[in-house]
């Protein structure tokens, strides 16, 4: 498409975060088109890091790192101050003990037991936008965004947190961003269990 004609090689000189990427591409399509009025840009990273046998860096080969997956949505109307998201999904978590879902609602219908200890094995999405998207430090928000998730999922080292459902573990996550990092706006997240094995 239109991409095509963008000097590649300029914009990725441009390139230190996906976020300021995102908006430099927005920037460009409302700047040079003046029927342009809306643009969207979706960036997200593959984090490859370089394999090590030995303490020696491969020539060649590389693992994909399942550490979560860092993206950004940018948003730009003309005439508008732009609305930028980040975020981290694919990240993996597990509980082996700590986890239960407990004291919900039932009816005639429910058969779902009470569990008070299970192993909860989940994918987690989230994503942030900012109060300002002036002046951001969009790596370190990122950064303590993601220390939030991994403290609030699993808790201290030595004892953990008990968690009565995964409804009760996003809060936690939300609340924790909210408290730490003083620049998000919202903040949403979601965890999609993978496998739950009741012990
Ligand atoms: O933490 C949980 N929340 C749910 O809503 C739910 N539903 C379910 O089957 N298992 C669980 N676990």
């Amino acid at each position: 498409g239109p991409l095509c004609h963008l000097n590649w090689g300029k914009l990725f000189t441009w390139l230190h975060l996906i976020e300021e990427f995102a908006l430099d591409i927005c920037n460009h399509f409302i700047s040079s088109f003046c029927h342009v009025l809306y643009a969207k840009v979706f960036i997200q990273e593959s984090p490859w890091h370089r394999l090590h046998q030995n303490c020696v860096s491969h020539a060649h080969s590389f693992i994909f790192a399942p550490e979560g997956i860092r993206f950004c949505e940018v948003e730009l109307c003309r005439n508008a101050s732009p609305v930028i998201f980040s975020g981290i999904k694919d990240l993996k978590l597990m509980k082996t003990t700590q986890s239960g879902f407990e004291n919900f609602h039932r009816d005639k219908y429910t058969t779902l037991p009470e569990r008070r200890d299970r192993v909860l094995c989940a994918e987690l999405f989230l994503k942030w936008n900012y109060l300002e998207c002036t002046d951001v430090d969009f790596d370190c928000i990122w950064n303590t965004a993601r220390e939030c998730v991994l403290e609030a999922f699993s808790g201290p080292p030595d004892c953990g947190k008990y968690s009565p459902s995964y409804q009760k573990t996003v809060n936690d996550i939300q609340m924790l961003i909210l408290e730490k990092v003083p620049q998000v706006l919202l903040s949403w997240v979601n965890i999609f269990l993978k496998q739950q094995i009741q012990v």
